[in-house]
């Protein structure tokens, strides 16, 4: 309850205090500061806002609710999209606050899947400046660019060129939906603050003709440059975000496609802080799955054949950590080697097939063999345990390919990784119709949970979402300079073990979506004591608890009491007299 608004308010210092309604109204309009329902009357009072708003006072709890039902009376899941996108822009901590209350049933709007649909969109959806486009025209003047983002203190960037966007392919300027959702779980779950971190579109054309040639698409009408060209303008790139925002500056580089995502990884990982998340995220995630799904059979890592339908960015990523994995459980390289098989959209890797069809990365896991085709010949020819999917390719995983997994493994692993959901390998439904309710799953985009013959199965989210905010915040944290392979071993096995007996009870390979802030804690803790331990951290004095170091550290989404500057003891006293105690935003 309140009282008439005074003419004036006089607080405990005696100072005559004048309303402002302009700092008020700027309050009202910034989504870092906006409270809308949640301003308290003396707050509105303060900031001569009383009257702009009704009455009523609501506590975040309240509003958190109130827009999570408004949420669910939408229909469309771009509809869905679009409110969460427009109240991040409204009022952050709302935002915030109800992905932390909502994280399973918001997540899926906010990110994968919705955020593939909305970027095949973006040139009808995109309002606000969300993150820097920096243009293939702007060689020679990135650093220009990038001094144009308002934020100093950048700690994260997540960078696309749009190159292969999830399973859709380049999708050039749209391709910006996804670092924007990804940096939305950096805050969310990571909890870096969000003025730390930035997405990028680097947009040098696109190669697909249809998007192009949309009347209404928004980035460069032009197809992409050659390859020593775009590697300059990289390079340029990289240098500029050091420059603006120092060395410490992590850089995640997602869905560029395939060759160029390999490159850039193997020439930036000693030079500059940065990881692929499409190659090393994925590989963390799918590596902590396979380690739970072992668990939840009983046995180990050396007695596994595993078979990749797909030889991209992600099955070698996670091929390659496999590798590492194998050879900490004792097993020599040219051994675990022998355990992962490839496929690609040429038939089975093997060593008989030409070599322009095999390049580098693919080639240490080519086998002596005849080559075989079809996805159903090679799980007869291998008889594999676990059976991964990265292949974009909807419905690869035939009933004929499931129930010959079923046939030789008492429990088969099934993960069809490709997002989004229209791409992945199969449907939970089918995996579990086709395996008779044998096997574990896990899928890229989401699937809710379903009952086979009086059974409920969860199927669990294996997406790198577990993994990037965590490994982000920890990297940043101690101020990692170049990360490690083993970081995502390290992920890979936090990760895992946080899954609780009852979570593998019930068939689920990761933790619930709502600890994925848990996760990411858990994740940069350890991240953390592995840096300090080889000598990674260059955070000085290595902080005694890690534990809280970082707990210091991370965002809190709350909204913060407005206090009169003169009892604001962070405002220097000078400046309060200066400004002659208007509640101006810079003062408090
Ligand atoms: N779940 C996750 O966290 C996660 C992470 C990264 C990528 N992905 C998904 O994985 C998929 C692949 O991504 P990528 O980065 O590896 O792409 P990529 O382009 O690097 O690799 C795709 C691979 O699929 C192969 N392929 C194409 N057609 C095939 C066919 N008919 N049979 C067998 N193989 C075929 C290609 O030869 C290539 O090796 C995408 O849908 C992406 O969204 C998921
Ligand atoms: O974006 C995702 O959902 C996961 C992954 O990075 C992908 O490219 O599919
Ligand atoms: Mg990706």
């Amino acid at each position: 309850m309140y009282k008439k608004q005074p003419p004036e308010l006089n607080f405990t210092s005696g100072r005559r205090f004048v309303p402002s309604s302009t700092s008020g109204m700027m309050r009202l309009n910034s989504k870092h500061y906006n409270k809308a329902l949640a301003f308290t009357i003396k707050e509105r009072q303060l900031l001569g806002i009383h009257g702009l708003l009704p009455p009523l006072v609501r506590t975040v709890e309240e509003q958190v609710r109130i827009y999570y039902t408004q949420l669910l009376t939408l229909k469309e899941d771009l509809a869905k999209y679009l409110f969460l996108l427009n109240l991040s822009e409204y009022n952050e901590v709302l935002f915030y606050k109800l992905l932390e209350a909502y994280t399973e049933k918001c997540l899926p709007y906010v990110y994968t899947p919705t955020v593939g649909l909305a970027c095949q969109r973006y040139s009808y959806i995109h309002e606000f400046p969300r993150g820097l486009y920096i243009t293939f025209k702007d060689k020679g003047h990135v650093c220009n660019v990038l001094q144009n983002w308002p934020q100093s203190d950048v700690r994260v960037i997540v960078v696309t060129d749009g190159g292969r966007i999830l399973g859709l392919g380049d999708l050039g300027a749209n391709g910006m939906g996804i670092p924007v959702g990804k940096i939305t779980l950096y805050t969310a779950f990571g909890k870096v603050r969000p003025h730390q971190c930035l997405p990028i579109c680097l947009d040098v054309g696109c190669n697909t003709d249809s998007v192009r040639e949309e009347p209404y698409y928004m980035g460069l009408k032009r197809k992409r440059p050659p390859i020593d060209e775009y590697d300059e303008f990289i390079d340029e790139f990289m240098q500029a975000v050091v420059k603006r925002f120092g060395q410490n500056c992590l850089i995640q580089f997602e869905d560029f496609a395939n060759n160029d995502a390999f490159r850039f990884l193997e020439k930036y990982r000693h030079q500059y802080c940065m990881f692929n998340d499409d190659i090393q995220g994925t590989a963390a995630v799918g590596l902590a799955g396979i380690i739970s799904a072992l668990k939840c059979i009983g046995t180990d890592l050396k007695s596994q054949r595993i078979l990749f339908q797909g030889a991209g960015e992600a099955a070698i990523g996670l091929a390659r950590l496999l590798i590492i994995a194998f050879r900490k459980a004792g097993v020599k390289q040219d051994e675990a080697v022998k355990c992962i098989f490839l496929r690609d959209s040429q038939g089975l890797v093997v060593t008989e097939r030409s070599l322009d069809t095999l390049n580098g990365n693919k080639l240490i896991f080519a086998k002596e063999m005849p080559p075989i085709f079809k996805l159903e010949d090679c799980i007869r020819e291998i008889k594999p345990t676990i059976l991964v999917g990265a292949s974009a390719q909807p419905g690869s995983f035939t009933k004929e390919a499931l129930r010959l997994m079923t046939s030789y493994n008492a429990v088969p692993i099934i993960f069809a990784l490709s997002n989004p959901t229209a791409k992945s390998e199969c449907t939970a439904f089918e995996a579990y119709t086709h395996s008779k309710g044998k096997c574990l799953f896990a899928s890229g985009s989401p699937f809710p949970p379903l009952e086979f013959e009086g059974r409920t199965h969860y199927t669990s989210q294996a997406n790198n979402a577990y993994i990037f905010p965590g490994v982000g915040l920890g990297v940043t944290a101690c101020c990692i300079r170049h990360i490690p392979p083993e970081i995502f071993l390290i992920a890979a096995r936090t990760l895992a073990d946080l899954c609780t007996p009852e979570d593998l009870l019930q068939g689920r390979l990761y933790p619930p979506l709502n600890k994925l802030s848990c996760c990411a804690f858990e994740i940069a803790i350890s991240v953390v004591t592995y840096a300090h331990i080889k000598n990674l951290s260059t955070v000085l004095p290595r902080p005694t608890n890690v534990r809280a170091f970082l707990k210091h550290q991370i965002y809190d989404a709350k909204y913060e009491p407005v206090v009169p500057p003169w009892l604001n003891p962070n405002v220097n006293q000078k400046e309060k007299v200066r400004n002659n105690c208007i509640d101006c935003i810079d003062c408090q």
